[in-house]
């Protein structure tokens, strides 16, 4: 069948994934759906005798847990969810069903059946609608399963026992995980990968299709028969109710409707998830649940004096981005939320959070620049405007410059190791950070080439607030500071122009000519390290459109051929974490 783009379907409904399993989680995340994750507490005990083959015994868990979870859900406010996604993956040998082995002993056994033949893994999944009407839960029941058949070497007791040993058998079904370490004892795979991980995500996609996209205009649902009468769809799977996609009623009224504004709709989500973001660090959330023992939302609605009910759905929206997790215990931060949304943590970014909730549009702009000469970054960027009138205000207050500064500190920081380390940069003698900011990068560069001099070269009402970001441990004499303006003033010599995450608000021209005195500047055989690049080809295409909305990052391809023609030659691209994130061009005889 072909696919269609089913995912988004979701993306407006409020969508629950039953499992505990962080593989699934991750599957659908990377898939691009948004969910909330409420564990399920549906014990899998079903007498498997009962069941006429293994696949059934899984479907019928996955059904059973989504149920429970969605029966939960209602029971609890009244109001179901409006998706509820259950699964269980088994591995089925020899007409045995194996599931998550209790103990090494059971892992041993399991794997050692497994040891030189061929099984199934089947994963189960219900996708269960729910509608709550007059205080009654009606449910909608569609489920599927796949099989992948998985192929064992055969498997030495040394090597069984290390791998039990690891630890990894105990949470996965069969007491194996082939997407990790457990990859090592598979010969052959046949089907799809993902389904022995956990979450069959093509045929899940598929299943979505037939319910959101019907295909006869006459009879837009597939065939579908209910609980009570026996139905089983195509699958073999039970319904119990039609599903209700909005298509099925606007092709029985007759409606033609107008093209889907998906892009539309999915520029108001991600405008949700951000305010829900920047509300949470605005309210602390995440230094609230750092360290100390999970909370309720009534807890935490105490703690911020704000209502439960809202504080709830706050909270259960963090859960949905990530940044939360929730458990029968309570709320508790992700390691990510630790990480980068606590106010103290060492590569906190809730700096940069609080100014994009604040100053959407002067983020990138460099604080200075806004009135400058009647110089407006974002010109260009939004075509003939010239410049939001909230930015004249917002970037002259002290305040707001320092937010700024703070916001661009917490970034460079972050990052600043992967630019340091992007390239060999170890020939160079020394380096001018144009727009360096507080030093953040300069200090790192510094620590990973000793033999390096950096300068740091801002504008002065930059730099006098430098002295408050000046990193942790001994100071280092490879860095200092000049004031000066890179458009006005004669470039300080050095060996490496270093150009980070300044160019993405400026129009076209201005990055010409900044670039073109870097390239004046810069001797044969000297560098130009640029810094902010958007990603990936299909990134690059979004991001140049986007760039010209909104202002942003240019594609590497872009600046590659923006340096070659100004004289820089061997441009290379460097990634992080999967990422382009910087281009080295080296200076051409002029
Ligand atoms: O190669 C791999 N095979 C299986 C897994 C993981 O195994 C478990 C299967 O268990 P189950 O379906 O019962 O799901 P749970 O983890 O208990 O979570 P629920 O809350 O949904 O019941 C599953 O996590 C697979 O991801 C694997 O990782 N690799």
């Amino acid at each position: 069948m072909v696919l269609c783009p089913v995912i988004r379907k979701l993306l407006h409904k409020r969508v629950v994934l039953a499992s505990a399993s962080p593989r699934r989680q991750e599957i659908l995340r990377q898939a691009g759906l948004r969910f909330e994750v409420v564990p399920s507490r549906f014990k899998e005990m079903l007498p498997k005798a009962l069941f006429p083959s293994p696949p059934a015994y899984a479907v019928e868990t996955a059904k059973q847990k989504a149920l429970e979870v969605a029966r939960r859900m209602h029971q609890k406010d009244l109001r179901a969810p409006d998706v509820v996604i259950g699964a269980d993956t088994i591995v089925a040998v020899g007409g045995l069903i194996l599931e998550k082995p209790v103990d090494k002993q059971d892992a041993y056994s399991m794997l050692s059946r497994l040891s030189g033949k061929e099984h199934s893994v089947f994963t189960g999944v219900a996708i269960v609608h729910c509608c709550s009407r007059d205080g009654r839960l009606d449910t909608d029941v569609s489920e599927f399963y796949e099989e992948t058949r998985v192929r064992f070497s055969e498997l030495s007791e040394d090597l069984l026992w290390e791998y039990i040993d690891s630890g990894e058998p105990m949470d996965k079904a069969g007491g194996y995980g082939i997407q990790a370490l457990g990859g090592m004892l598979v010969e052959q795979v046949h089907g799809d990968f993902l389904n022995v991980v956990g979450f069959p995500l093509n045929r899940f996609c598929k299943k979505l299709a037939e319910l959101y996209y019907p295909s006869g205009r006459e009879d837009p649902r597939p065939a579908q028969s209910h609980q009570g009468r026996g139905g089983r769809d195509e699958d073999g799977g039970e319904r119990t109710q039609a599903a209700g996609p909005e298509e099925a009623v606007s092709s029985r009224t007759g409606h033609s409707p107008p093209p889907f504004p998906t892009g539309l709709l999915e520029l108001v989500d991600s405008f949700k998830a951000s305010k829900a973001l920047f509300t949470a660090c605005k309210l602390k959330v995440f230094d609230l649940l750092k360290d100390g023992a999970p909370l309720k939302a009534v807890d935490v609605a105490g703690k911020l004096g704000a209502s439960a009910c809202g504080t709830g759905r706050l909270l259960d929206a963090c859960v949905a981005l990530g940044f939360l997790q929730k458990t029968d215990r309570g709320y508790s931060n992700t390691e990510t939320a630790n990480l980068h949304l606590t106010s103290d943590g060492a590569y906190s970014l809730r700096g940069l959070v609080l100014h994009h909730s604040d100053h959407p549009w002067d983020l990138s702009a460099r604080p200075e620049s806004a009135g400058r000469d009647g110089v407006d970054p974002h010109d260009g960027a939004l075509g003939e405007r010239t410049g939001p009138p909230c930015q004249a205000s917002c970037a002259h207050s002290e305040e707001t410059r320092l937010g700024l500064l703070r916001a661009m500190h917490s970034l460079a920081k972050l990052t600043a190791r992967h630019v340091a380390t992007a390239f060999d940069l170890s020939r160079f003698g020394s380096a001018c950070d144009l727009g360096g900011c507080t030093g953040a990068l300069a200090y790192v560069l510094a620590r990973e080439y000793p033999r390096l001099r950096v300068t740091v070269f801002d504008l002065p009402e930059v730099l006098q607030h430098v002295a408050g970001f000046q990193p942790d441990g001994p100071r280092t004499e490879q860095v200092s500071f000049l004031p000066g303006d890179f458009f006005e003033d004669s470039l300080p010599e050095a060996d490496l122009y270093v150009v980070s995450r300044i160019l993405r608000d400026w129009p076209d021209g201005k990055v010409h000519e900044l670039l073109s005195r870097v390239a004046r500047a810069c001797k044969p055989g000297g560098g130009l390290l640029l810094v902010d690049v958007a990603a990936g080809p299909e990134a690059e295409a979004e991001a140049e459109g986007l760039r010209r909305r909104a202002g942003g990052e240019r594609s590497a391809a872009v600046y590659a051929h923006l340096l070659r023609r100004l004289g820089f030659a061997d441009v290379r691209a460097a990634g992080a974490g999967g990422r382009p994130l910087a281009l080295l061009g080296t200076r051409g005889a002029p």
